[in-house]
């Protein structure tokens, strides 16, 4: 799959949340949002009442991410409101294999989430529930941290995973991506980007995203998976 670039609008002016996704519309795949419920994260961000009112702004489709503590109960409601895509972590889910088929059936792409420090090892079964692996290259919570670089080697095994069992899975690192970090989080098998603070700390968020998609693509035309 063409590397793909999701902007995440925690880093967006949440009073401006609508005219700032405009500004990514004609670059951006998907529009990454965060959702944090001060337990499972120490923030506090966003909920459905706001996915709700921005799918009816947004041109590109919403990647909702939730690091909340109960998405077996919400998660589907995300993909009921019309989310493109709903990631649940794995850490929180109490009942993943439900919740992700929910999540398709009400017509999302379905995504698992993992923290740094949480191998991908014991959901290799399954990837055939999921359309997206998310690996969490910062510890989750906030936007504007410094890339961990102790991840790549889990992205590059969860590529080799997937390709073994010869799955359309996706596999998006969020946290930290940048013009500086994206080309190695690209060789080593993401395809989707998530960057925060890259798109919406730049003086122009839409050649931020065209900037770090060029990258990816040539640092993904060179890897070897
Ligand atoms: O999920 C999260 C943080 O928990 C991310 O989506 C951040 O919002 C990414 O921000 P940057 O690290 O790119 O600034
Ligand atoms: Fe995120």
């Amino acid at each position: 799959m063409a590397p793909q670039i999701a902007p995440s609008i925690l880093s967006a002016d949440f009073a401006r949340l609508a005219e700032d996704v405009a500004l990514i519309s004609g670059t951006a795949d998907w529009v990454h949002v965060d959702v944090m419920d001060n337990h499972f994260v120490p923030n506090l961000t966003l909920g459905l009442p706001v996915v709700e009112a921005l799918l009816k702004h947004s041109a590109l489709p919403l990647d909702c991410h939730l690091m909340i503590e109960d998405p077996d109960r919400w998660a589907p409601q995300y993909a009921e409101a019309g989310a493109g895509s709903v990631t649940i972590h794995a850490e929180a889910a109490k009942a993943p294999i439900r919740t992700l088929r929910a999540i398709r059936s009400a017509g999302a792409r379905a995504g698992l989430g993992v923290n740094p420090a949480t191998p991908v090892e014991g959901f290799e079964d399954l990837l055939g529930e999921i359309d997206m692996l998310l690996l969490m290259t910062v510890e989750p919570g906030f936007g504007g941290q410094r890339f961990l670089d102790v991840v790549l080697p889990k992205v590059r095994r969860a590529r080799e995973m997937i390709k073994g069992r010869d799955l359309p899975v996706w596999v998006q690192v969020d946290g930290g991506v940048s013009a500086e970090t994206i080309e190695r989080c690209a060789d080593a098998g993401a395809d989707v980007f998530v960057a925060g603070s890259a798109v919406y700390g730049a003086d122009d968020p839409s050649e931020a995203v065209r900037r770090l998609k060029a990258q990816a693509e040539k640092a993904t035309a060179a890897a070897a998976w």
